[in-house]
């Protein structure tokens, strides 16, 4: 019997229409060269294609020196401003610093003191979600994983909103001020309800605290007697400011703002920009730092071992273990050679805290990733690529550390990437006007029509 005579969508049946598309969709890798594609929009270098114009934000990863490009250290400016330097000045003062970015990231300018403590104000009492928001959309559907809770509860969020398509400013700096409150809210409530449902655990939902900051009301509303230290809220916080914005071209933001330049509306932008995100190569990754040091853990026997741990690092990239991808998660980037400065700050936060909470080991272990993929993948892939420890390498820590779940890694990227995401989707509604439509060289082979009785 035929596997399409099955009523159901068996295995063999998909095997035989996997096979039908294998025979007739192979793209030949050399093509790419051939016809001078920039396969994922990179120049032969990897420098990434200019695709745009930004106010918002500077990566620096490298310099192009006589043609070439040189490594160096990696430099985040936030509307001209250096991140350390941001991140430096909250601590010092001791003051949150999660808000003022996201008025940095809006506005373009640092906010006054007044101003601050306004758009602080109004964030809070924007994150209460819509009446009956959440018995509706997030009780009666939860779902195994945040961040597809989060898109879904974002899609959502347009049905609760009396004006979702108007594109003037300020409907779109409203609906961006809505969801930088909301999502946090969105996050711990889809939190509870998956614990309850999937995990079979208590749920327990607080009121909102008008005078917390957002960090400090992620903290409380994840644990059941609402207790933190400000210590603990001050390093969530300094989380939230690292990974607020990352540029035009990182995939999440890339996508708003090509989604955004249909002229669609913010819903669909910043649900798309989650999507995104979620992804095992962008801020997905730190869910998978997490797992392949299990993997590490379970693989190698002697964690003080260089050459133990290199050699289960070949294994990965060869894809003889772990998760098979053939990547070491938390490692290699885009634009950053050197360093990137996010993960240099959790590094040092991680080093410093890692040891009272019992996580020394896992520590010293990335510790070691960090160190030896650089020699692996010269060794595995012959290339002589600088690849540093990226974003997502530590931050898992950091949020264990601060007892924060696993299944709420990529959830806080995405909480803390929303203005970034807003402001990108505003500017290119303000400045963009033209459809992103970039090209793809047809490599197709022309095929005759033969009618439906003749084929075999
Ligand atoms: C917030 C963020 O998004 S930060 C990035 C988070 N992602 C990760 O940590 C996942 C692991 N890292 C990676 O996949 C990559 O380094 C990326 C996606 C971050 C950047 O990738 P690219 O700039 O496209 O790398 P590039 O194309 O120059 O890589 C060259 C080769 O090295 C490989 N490579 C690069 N980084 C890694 C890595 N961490 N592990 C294994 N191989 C790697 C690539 O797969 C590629 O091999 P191939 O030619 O056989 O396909
Ligand atoms: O810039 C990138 O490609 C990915 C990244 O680090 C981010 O979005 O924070």
């Amino acid at each position: 019997m035929s596997p399409y005579d099955k009523e159901n969508l068996s295995m063999s049946t998909l095997k035989d229409l996997c096979d039908e598309f294998e025979k007739n969709n192979h793209i030949d890798a050399s093509f790419y060269r051939q016809f001078r594609v920039k396969r994922g929009l990179r120049n032969a270098d990897g420098s990434g294609v200019m695709a745009g114009l930004t106010r918002i934000c500077n990566v620096h990863g490298y310099v192009i020196s006589d043609g070439e490009k040189q490594p160096a250290e990696g430099k985040l400016q936030y509307r001209g401003i250096d991140l350390c330097t941001l991140v430096d000045s909250c601590v010092k003062e001791n003051r949150f610093g999660f808000e003022e970015v996201a008025w940095l990231l809006l506005f373009g300018k640092l906010p006054t003191q007044g101003q601050l403590e306004r758009f602080t104000r109004l964030l809070a009492h924007c994150r209460e979600l819509p009446e009956y928001f959440v018995e509706d959309m997030i009780i009666k559907a939860p779902s195994p994983n945040i961040m597809n809770k989060l898109a879904r509860s974002v899609l959502a969020l347009y049905s609760y909103d009396s004006n979702p398509e108007d594109t003037s400013l300020e409907n779109l700096m409203r609906q961006s001020i809505h969801l930088i409150a909301q999502m946090p809210s969105i996050m711990v409530n889809a939190y509870q309800v998956k614990r309850r449902h999937y995990d079979k655990e208590t749920m327990y939902f607080h009121p909102i605290d008008l005078n917390q900051s957002i960090a400090e009301s992620i903290l409380g509303a994840l644990r059941i007697d609402k207790k933190f230290t400000p210590e603990e809220a001050h390093l969530l916080d300094i989380c939230l400011m690292l990974h607020a914005e990352h540029g035009g071209g990182n995939n999440s933001t890339f996508t708003a703002r090509a989604v955004s330049s249909s002229g669609t509306d913010t819903y669909s932008a910043i649900a798309a920009a989650i999507g995104s995100l979620k992804g095992p190569r962008h801020g997905g990754a730190n869910i998978k730092v997490n797992e392949m040091l299990g993997y590490i853990k379970e693989g190698v026997q002697n964690w003080q071992d260089d050459d133990e741990i290199a050699a289960f690092l070949e294994k990965l990239m060869k894809k003889e273990a772990g998760d098979r991808s053939g990547l070491i998660y938390g490692m290699g980037h885009a634009v950053y050679t050197l360093s990137d400065p996010r993960a240099v700050i959790l590094k040092a936060n991680a080093k410093r805290l890692a040891e009272q909470k019992g996580l020394g080991a896992d520590f010293a272990l990335l510790d070691a990733v960090e160190r030896l993929t650089p020699q692996v993948l010269a060794k595995v892939k012959g290339i002589d690529k600088t690849v540093c420890a990226n974003v997502d390498l530590y931050s898992g820590l950091v949020y264990r550390i601060l007892d924060i779940p696993t299944d709420l890694f990529t959830p806080l990227f995405a909480i803390a990437r929303t203005p970034g995401w807003c402001a990108h989707r505003i500017e290119e509604l303000t400045t963009g006007n033209r459809i992103i439509r970039p090209a793809y060289r047809a490599v197709l082979e022309e095929q005759a029509y033969v009618p439906l009785s003749e084929r075999q």
